[in-house]
């Protein structure tokens, strides 16, 4: 578990949060520019002193009362938005550097995080060679090469391009999935966090406005996240076949079974599902003439009406209407046409393009278990 409350004056800004959040994963620190996401950062690191502040990391006191670890002696790695190697040395003397850094016995190798982070082709090169997503790679393995107990990354993508980022992240994705060194994760980018986050603290002006579980906090209606432009759902489920001759993987999922384009991996396999609102179109029964694949059976918690004449209806997946929580997005008038309403089953159709997979690079992953804790 990680515990943080931080008050404090910064200049005019005032700063009130406070937070419960798993001590494993990657929870998001998101809102908008200047809510004070980066000043939390900043805290927790102990890179800022904010009197009467607490912080408790799995266990470990950092911060109570009179009570404050200073920086250096809290094992925590941070990666910033600009990565800061050292350009005149080669990227393995750049890892180096994170491994003395170290001030436990290694829990995660050299070996292990060249592979997490395909670093082996970079190796001998110098740091000053690197594009930016490599140098970022370089930066978090250095990170994780210093043993941390916590992992702090303070928008690490916001400085590459699209097409950088998204040959990072599921780098990113790989280690979420083979280690478990929680992680503080600061993005005011809602796609990045939809993909990686499993906890959100949705920060706004110095306050933390909810936490929880990110599908949960996607689809509460108080929360101003289901009236962005693009609202989704995200779904982490289990690969229970493939299906090679068509290139289709069946991905088990909270309250159904989710037909998936693409190699997601073996039988087990986890996996996250984005379904964007705009994707997803309500019946009344089972469509049999249509190229759709996914028609699943779904209940309607609720709707809210959009400005644009639409309304976004949050569901719950399953006959019984336990299941993950999924948005659509239909217009008022269809909504009014086919009389929906609260609580009523339904059919979900899921266009098969909607389905966003973030699985891990191909590759063999390596298994940092023997030194993993937690
Ligand atoms: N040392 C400081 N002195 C005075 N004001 C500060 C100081 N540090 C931060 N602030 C102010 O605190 C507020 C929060 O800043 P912070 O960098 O934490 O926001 P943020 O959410 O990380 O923003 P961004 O997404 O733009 O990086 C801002 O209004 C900023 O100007």
């Amino acid at each position: 578990m990680i515990e943080a409350s931080f008050r404090g004056r910064l200049g005019s800004f005032d700063l009130d949060v406070g937070f419960a959040v798993p001590g494993r994963g990657i929870t998001a620190l998101f809102g908008p520019s200047g809510c004070g996401k980066t000043t939390v950062l900043r805290a927790v690191a102990g890179l800022m002193r904010l009197p009467g502040g607490q912080l408790c990391v799995n266990g470990a006191q950092w911060q109570a009362g009179r009570r404050f670890v200073p920086p250096h002696r809290r094992a925590i790695g941070y990666v910033f938005q600009e990565a800061s190697l050292f350009p005149h040395l080669s990227v393995e003397a750049n890892l180096r550097f994170g491994l003395r850094r170290a001030r436990c016995a290694p829990r995660i190798g050299m070996d292990d995080v060249v592979a997490l982070l395909g670093i082996a082709p970079l190796f001998d090169r110098p740091a000053e060679m690197l594009s930016g997503g490599e140098r970022q790679r370089v930066a978090i393995g250095r990170a994780l090469l210093s043993q941390p107990d916590l992992l702090l990354m303070d928008e690490p993508l916001s400085a590459l391009d699209r097409f950088s980022k998204d040959d990072i992240l599921p780098y990113l994705e790989r280690l979420h999935a083979a280690l478990s060194i929680p992680v503080l994760y600061v993005s005011h980018d809602i796609a990045e966090v939809e993909r990686l986050a499993d906890t959100l603290v949705l920060m706004q002006a110095g306050r933390v406005r909810a936490a929880g579980p990110i599908a949960d906090l996607l689809a509460d209606p108080a929360l101003p996240l289901i009236h962005l432009p693009e609202p989704a759902a995200v779904i982490d489920g289990k690969v229970i076949a493939s299906d090679p001759q068509y290139g289709l993987c069946d991905v088990n999922v909270p309250g159904g079974v989710v037909v998936v384009p693409g190699d997601l991996g073996p039988p087990g396999t986890r996996c996250r599902l984005r379904i964007p609102a705009s994707d997803v179109s309500l019946g009344r029964h089972v469509p049999l003439d249509t190229t759709i694949l996914n028609a699943l059976p779904a209940r309607i918690e609720g709707a809210e009406t959009t400005r644009d004449h639409q309304m976004t209806v949050r569901l719950r997946l399953g006959a019984d209407g336990e299941g993950a929580a999924l948005l659509a997005r239909v217009s008022r008038k269809s909504w009014d046409r086919l009389g929906l309403h609260q609580g009523e089953q339904v059919v979900a159709r899921l266009k098969a393009v909607a389905l966003a997979e973030s699985g891990p690079p191909s590759g063999p992953v390596p298994d940092p278990a023997e030194n993993r804790r937690g």
